[in-house]
């Protein structure tokens, strides 16, 4: 079963910022747009504060009714002005985050396809979709939505403490005595809720990897009733997710409570020592109004700013999960990929001399492993199971690098080449044959997208599937359900032989083609894959002998417990048979 995935070490926030804010490349100006906009409703609201002082202090007080029109219908126009102002900062924001998202999700999915294939072995795949999903859009609301929000708060701070400042200083003065109290507060909440919010995320994936697993094993699991202890195991996962999120309600709910007794004392004490200033004679009820109503509008503001630290906890949480796989870096890389042009070779393969262990592995699985096969040439690979026979196909495509030795392809050490050129001249056809969830069409042409439909018949005629497509409900448009399952393991088979056919590499790689398929089927592809392998060198791993032509070189890999060098016989001249039952 793959390891659990591995707890992402917590990133700084201001760390994780720097990593994310290059990403915001194209889309900063929505964000500016949206911090511009939101200004402009802010001054709005406090100038309509303001009138409603001056309401108070000449409509009211005086009781005149022609003072009334003029600032009223500026209020109105001050209400359509910030409501405008607010739908376009916030429809500007929207946009600007949204398409940082989708930027980023293609950054982060466009790096993982950059790590070679044991990196997917060893990770669960439900756990990484949740990180290209869900921790995505946390790190938006940090880098994108987020610091938009905070611009927008400060400013509104700032105004509405401004402007409480012009009305009366000292009052100002006593009441900002207790913002340093919001802070401590909401930093006190922000620290709990970061670790309520990691433990949340980290479960998240792992409740989509168990659910992941057992959607994409559902005949296993229900052949072998397992559908209880399936649906317990997601329940158990659940159970750490429910508790974390739990945590994370509490925290909020009682954030809340707690910042509204601290602003209800403010208010009663401004209101105290409003009342002895109007006393005074310092002060008219209007400007107390007014000072009341900039606190009000304050003081939410502050407590906004305690809200923005727990949302940026729990986005620096998901963070660290995206940050984790960005740090990873491909075990294979391109040396100089520039200096490759995209050329098709000849298809002459050589190993000289090649020995690899797996990364995890102590002993190795291939040692001084030597051989060439020539342009066009078909060399057989047998032996045990577990002699690394598939581990062959996987060097030969740089899915690792040998620890000794070389590999040549014309005669250019594989490594001096780019993956994208070495990958264009080979083409492998795996055990299981792998089908997407595309059309027919689709498939075939995976390999050649560009390839037109007389092509693709062409192909499906030489792989011998050309008929089987016919009797299909759409033919070559019939979706072929996940991992092609709505067709049966020979039919797939061809299937797959019809995309390597078109897409005409001078190597092909086969494994074990004839896995899983009764006498008659394997007998029906013999002729297909004949044509396949002709014209183009042929490493074929098998363990079945019906496969091997009298003709072929064959090398037969050592048992993988052996502690000798791996035997291999030797190269016998071209057309010798080496290996026949
Ligand atoms: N990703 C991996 N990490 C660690 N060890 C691996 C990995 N893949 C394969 N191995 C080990 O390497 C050895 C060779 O595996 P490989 O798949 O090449 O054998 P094979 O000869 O193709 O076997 P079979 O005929 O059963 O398909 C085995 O012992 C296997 O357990």
């Amino acid at each position: 079963m793959v390891q659990p995935p591995p707890v992402a070490p917590a990133v700084s926030v201001r760390k994780t910022f720097r990593q994310f804010w290059p990403y915001t490349g194209g889309v900063r100006r929505f964000f500016v747009v949206g911090v511009l906009f939101a200004l402009v409703a802010a001054v709005c609201e406090v100038a309509s504060i303001a009138l409603f002082g001056f309401i108070t202090d000449e409509v009211l007080s005086r009781q005149s009714l022609e003072a009334f029109w003029v600032p009223a219908l500026a209020w109105l126009g001050l209400a359509v002005v910030a409501g405008l102002a607010s739908f376009v900062g916030a429809y500007a924001t929207a946009v600007g985050g949204e398409r940082f998202l989708l930027g980023l999700r293609d950054n982060v999915f466009a790096h993982l396809q950059t790590l070679t294939p044991d990196f997917f072995d060893n990770r669960r795949l439900g756990d990484l979709m949740a990180r290209l999903t869900d921790d995505i859009e946390a790190i938006e609301e940090l880098v994108g939505s987020g610091l938009v929000r905070l611009f927008m708060t400060v400013a509104s701070v700032v105004f509405f403490a401004g402007a409480a400042f012009y009305i009366r200083w000292d009052l100002a003065l006593v009441t900002f005595v207790m913002v340093p109290a919001f802070l401590l507060v909401s930093k006190f909440f922000a620290a709990k809720f970061r670790s309520a919010a990691a433990r949340e995320r980290l479960s998240n994936g792992t409740m989509n990897s168990v659910i992941e697993e057992s959607l994409a094993n559902q005949t296993l699991v229900q052949a072998y009733n397992r559908q209880k202890a399936e649906a317990e195991r997601l329940h158990d996962e659940g159970g750490t997710w429910l508790q974390a999120n739990v945590a994370q309600a509490r925290l909020s709910a009682l954030y809340g409570p707690v910042a509204q007794v601290l602003q209800t004392i403010c208010l009663l004490v401004i209101l105290g020592v409003g009342a002895w200033e109007i006393v005074e004679g310092r002060l008219t009820i209007g400007g107390l109004l007014a000072f009341a109503a900039y606190v009000a509008y304050l003081y939410p503001a502050v407590q906004n700013l305690g809200q923005i630290a727990l949302t940026v906890s729990e986005a620096a949480a998901g963070s660290d999960r995206v940050v984790e796989i960005l740090r990873i870096r491909p075990t294979v890389t391109d040396r100089d990929a520039a200096a490759q042009p995209e050329t098709r070779g000849r298809g002459r393969v050589e190993f000289a001399d090649v020995g690899f262990t797996y990364p995890n592995r102590s002993r190795p699985t291939l040692r001084n492993l030597s051989f060439r096969a020539d342009p066009g040439e078909l060399i057989v690979c047998t032996g045990p199971s577990g002699a690394g026979k598939s581990t062959l196909a996987k060097l030969l495509l740089r899915f690792y690098d040998p620890d000794t030795g070389h590999i040549l392809l014309d005669g250019v050490d594989i490594r001096d080449m780019s993956r994208k050129t070495l990958r264009e001249n080979i083409t492998i056809l795996q055990q299981e044959s792998l089908l997407f969830s595309g059309t027919v069409r689709d498939n075939i042409a995976y390999g050649r997208p560009e390839a037109d439909m007389d092509d693709i018949v062409q192909a499906a005629i030489m792989a011998d599937v050309h008929d089987f497509i016919g009797t299909l409900p759409q033919q070559y448009d019939t979706p072929l359900g996940q991992r092609g399952r709505l067709v049966s393991g020979g039919q797939r088979q061809r299937i797959a032989f019809a995309r390597a056919i078109l897409r005409d590499s001078p190597v092909l790689v086969l494994d074990e083609p004839m896995t899983g398929l009764d006498s008659p089927t394997a007998a029906r592809i013999m002729e297909p894959l004949k044509r396949l392998m002709s014209g183009r060198t042929t490493i074929l791993i098998t363990h079945d002998l019906r496969l091997i032509p009298e003709t072929a070189r064959t090398i037969v890999l050592g048992p993988a417990q052996d502690p000798e060098p791996i035997r291999i016989e030797p190269v016998k001249p071209h057309g010798t048979p080496s290996h026949r039952v």
